[in-house]
Order: C-alpha cells, then sequence, then structure tokens
C-alpha cells in the first residue's frame, strides 16, 4: 500500500505494527493495542467497530497522532507512505465528547466556526452558504435558531447536539476527517442520515469512524472494516465481505 501515492492532496494513511502500552502504578503496563496494521484510503470510509474497551478511540487517536502522554506508543504511521507529518488544515477530528458553547445558537456556533475556519480570502456570503447547506445536510434546519444549552438551561437535544459537533467539523471539507463514535446518542433514523451524508463525503477523502453497534443501514454504508477485540485486528478489510 505504501507504494500508491495520491494525487491531488489526497491522504494515503497507513499504520504498521501499531503498539500502544498505558503504565498505571497499580496495573503497571498494560497493552491497549497490539501490533495493528492497517490503511485508510482516499474516497474510502473506513469504520473501526469492536466491543466497548477494545481500543477504537485509541486507535483513532494513535492514527490522528492525538494519543495523551499518559501512554507509550511503537510502531510506523505513514502518510502516503513516508514518516511525515500532516500539513496544517488536512485533518478534522470529531471527538465522542460534544464542547459546544452552551450559550450560543446553532445557527451563530456554525456560522462562527465557518469564519473562524474558512479561508480569509473567502468572501462572508460564501461561509454562510456553505454553513447553511452543511446545517441541512446535517438536519439541522429547525433547531438552528435555537440555543444549544447545557448550564444555562436546556437547549437542543443531545443527539442535536452530536450533529451540531459533526457539522463544525465538515464544513471546511478537509481532506482527512476522524470521527469517535459520531452516532451515539441518535437514534436510528438519525445515524443512518447523519452517517449516509458522512459517506456522501468521501469523493477525494479519507474518513474514519470508530462507531459501536451500527444497524444494518448504517453499516452498509462503509467501506472498508476494521474489527477490533481486546487491542488486536480480528479483521480487515471490505466490509461487504466481512459477514463471511
Ligand atoms: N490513558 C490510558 N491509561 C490507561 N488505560 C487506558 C488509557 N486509555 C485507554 N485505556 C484503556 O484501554 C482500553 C481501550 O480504551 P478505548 O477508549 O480505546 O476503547 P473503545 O473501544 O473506544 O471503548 P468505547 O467503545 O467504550 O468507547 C480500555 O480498557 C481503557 O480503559
Amino acid at each position: 500500500m505504501s507504494e500508491i501515492v495520491p494525487q491531488n492532496g489526497n491522504v494515503l494513511l497507513t499504520w504498521e505494527d501499531l503498539w500502544v502500552t498505558a503504565s498505571s502504578l497499580k496495573d503497571g503496563n498494560k497493552a491497549i493495542l497490539k501490533g495493528l496494521t492497517g490503511y485508510a484510503r482516499p474516497g474510502e470510509l473506513l469504520a473501526i467497530m469492536g466491543p466497548s474497551g477494545c481500543g477504537k478511540s485509541t486507535l483513532l487517536d494513535t492514527i490522528a497522532g492525538r494519543l495523551g502522554s499518559s501512554t507509550r506508543q511503537s510502531g510506523d504511521i505513514l502518510i502516503n507512505g513516508r514518516k511525515q507529518t500532516l500539513a496544517y488544515g488536512t485533518s478534522a477530528y470529531v471527538t465522542q465528547e460534544d464542547t459546544l458553547m452552551a450559550t450560543l445558537t446553532v445557527k451563530e456556533a456554525v456560522y462562527y466556526s465557518a469564519e473562524l475556519q474558512l479561508p480569509n480570502s473567502m468572501p462572508k456570503s460564501e461561509k454562510k452558504q456553505i454553513a447553511d447547506m452543511t446545517m441541512k445536510e446535517m438536519g439541522l434546519q429547525d433547531a438552528m435558531e435555537t440555543r444549544i444549552g447545557g448550564w444555562i438551561g436546556k437547549g437542543i437535544s443531545g443527539g442535536q447536539k452530536r450533529r451540531v459537533s459533526i457539522c463544525l467539523e465538515i464544513l471546511t471539507r478537509r481532506k482527512l476527517l476522524f470521527l469517535d463514535e459520531p452516532t451515539s446518542g441518535l437514534d436510528s433514523a438519525a445515524s443512518y442520515y447523519v452517517m449516509k451524508t458522512i459517506a456522501s463525503q468521501c469523493q477525494g477523502r479519507t474518513i474514519i469512524a470508530s462507531i459501536h453497534q451500527p444497524s444494518t443501514e448504517v453499516f452498509s454504508l462503509f467501506h472498508s472494516l476494521c474489527l477490533l477485540s481486546c487491542g488486536r485486528t480480528v479483521y480487515f478489510g471490505p466490509a461487504s465481505a466481512a459477514i463471511d
């Protein structure tokens, strides 16, 4: 895989013999990821699946370069076949927790993010257009004027917060997108809607999502699957062939 170099700024991400170890006073050294190898290709949605605690978030954090200092890692993470850091603005990461400003309305949060993240050279009207389109794609039209809420009082629902978090990160259409449990808190219809929107944006982009118990409909949207169990890869390949 590492010999194929994608064009147009597209990203082929490869990880080889990846080990992650956490050390604690109580348990000593504990291996969380045990020699994982895999890849994520442009134009594809790769799902990382497996039971709770198997290492999905840790794998996502490691390949996204966000691993905390309490852990040690070894193995190679290659970008287009080389050990290199991603250029600024190449990737986006949707975390498992929604960290949103409670006092803003959905529209204010998305407009603000568009203003900050999209290039300075882009006219304000175009930024607004992109923000409006992305909110629509995430099914947030009816919640646009509602406060996000939180400590200030009830606002949008938990599922809507999840969709706002995704909306803020997909605005910029970065070449590499990581999503940690994008469908948590969403019902099955909303999960499908959100994942279908994400899958529809794969053209020229590499998308990796950790996901817990997807429905059959959501599963059918995945191109590739990395199935983990106890920190090891038990399946890596086309999602459609995984059933066998
Ligand atoms: N920094 C750390 N120190 C110690 N143990 C850790 C650390 N990070 C993760 N772990 C442990 O590693 C294992 C894998 O955690 P991880 O969050 O990657 O699992 P997951 O598959 O994403 O789980 P879930 O689906 O519940 O979110 C868990 O047992 C977790 O407690």
